[in-house]
Order: structure tokens, then sequence, then C-alpha cells
């Protein structure tokens, strides 16, 4: 199995999908916001309210380059959004889209403090970043699954698109 990329807005589920889909498949799972923390020794608002996004931006980047083989990897809901991070991504393995509707994601996402762009942004303006971002976790994943579903639903349908790569992949390998 070829590593698992899952992207998509904040609250779509990535870190919940990828630890219940790491089990399911014995795959390590990591979570690349839990990465970052880990390594930089500081919380997410801090590196924002201290290094700034942009440092934030590149410690993921350069950290989801980290991993290999039989994993499923939760990206933060802007890494993929760069279009070298998502080709590095695409290549090594699949990128999967969890697309879920704005408010389903806004009502698990609206108080939680550890997320910067929640607490720096209105509700509008997360909207108006949700609606922008939309197109390009479309054209930057290698699949996409309806998230508005309960989280088995979700995890069967990533593990039939896995299993689908992985037969694509050994035919274009030869
Ligand atoms: N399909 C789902 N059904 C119900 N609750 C979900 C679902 N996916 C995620 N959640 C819950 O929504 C919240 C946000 O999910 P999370 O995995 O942290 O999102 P993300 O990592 O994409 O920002 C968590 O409390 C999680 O348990
Ligand atoms: O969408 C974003 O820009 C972000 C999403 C967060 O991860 P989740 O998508 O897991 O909430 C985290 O990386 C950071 O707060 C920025
Ligand atoms: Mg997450």
């Amino acid at each position: 199995m070829r590593p698992v990329y899952l992207c998509g807005f904040m609250g779509c589920g990535k870190s919940h999908i990828g630890r219940m889909l790491a089990r399911e498949c014995t795959a390590v799972f990591i979570d690349l916001d839990r990465y970052i923390v880990d390594n930089q020794k500081m919380t997410i608002p801090e590196i924002f309210a201290q290094k700034g996004e942009p440092y934030f931006r590149d410690l993921e980047a350069q950290y989801i380059r980290n991993f290999r083989g039989r994993t499923i990897v939760a990206t933060g809901g802007g890494a993929i959004l760069r279009d070298e991070t998502a080709e590095f991504a695409r290549k090594q393995g699949v990128v999967i889209f969890l697309n879920a509707g704005f408010d389903t994601c806004y009502e698990r996402i609206k108080n939680d403090s550890n997320r910067p762009l929640v607490v720096n942004n209105t509700k509008e303006q997360l909207k108006a970043i949700y609606d922008s971002r939309l197109p390009v976790y479309r054209k930057n994943s290698t699949f996409e699954v309806n998230a508005n579903a309960s989280d088995r639903i979700i995890a069967g349908e990533i593990i039939k698109l896995v299993e689908l790569d992985a037969k694509r992949h050994r035919k274009t390998k030869g």
C-alpha cells in the first residue's frame, strides 16, 4: 500500500477518519499537525502567533515528505493547497479529498481555540476561505469522497479507492 494523504477543509474529518482507517488497514497513522507540534515543541496557535503562518506552511511542506510506505497521513487543511506539496503527495501515493459541506465543518470547528483560522475569522470569512479552497482541493487530489456521511461509510469508500489506486499503480509499473 502506498501512502494515503487525506485533505479537505478543517472539520471534514481528516484526523478522525485517518486514525480509523489506519486501524482498519494496519497502517501507521500520522497526523501532520500533531507531528509538527511534537517536532517544534509548540502548539499550532503558538507557531502561528510567534513564527507566523508562512513559517507553519513551510513546516507542513517540509514534514509531509518524511513518510513512506503503509501510512495514512491526515494533513492539515492547508497543506495540500500548495501545488508542489500536492504533486509530491500524488507521486508518492494517493491524495483523497474529504468533501464535507461548510455547515457541517463549521459546526465541528466553531468553538475550537486550537485552530487559529477559526479564532481569527468570522463565520462569513471562513465560508469565503472554504469557497476559495474547494476547487484547489479538487484539483490537487487524486480522488474525492462525500464526507457528509458516517465515519464507517467514509472509511469504506476510501478503502475501495486505495485498492483501486494499488491496482492502477501495479498496472503502470507493469
Ligand atoms: N463522519 C463524521 N461523523 C461525525 N463526526 C465526525 C465525522 N468526522 C469527524 N467527526 C468529528 O468532527 C470533529 C472534527 O474532525 P477532525 O477529524 O478533527 O477534522 P479535521 O482533521 O479534518 O480538521 C471531531 O470531533 C471528529 O470526531
Ligand atoms: O486549514 C488550515 O489552514 C489549518 C487546518 C488545521 O488542521 P485541520 O484541518 O486538521 O483542522 C491546522 O493545520 C491549522 O490550524 C491550519
Ligand atoms: Mg486534523
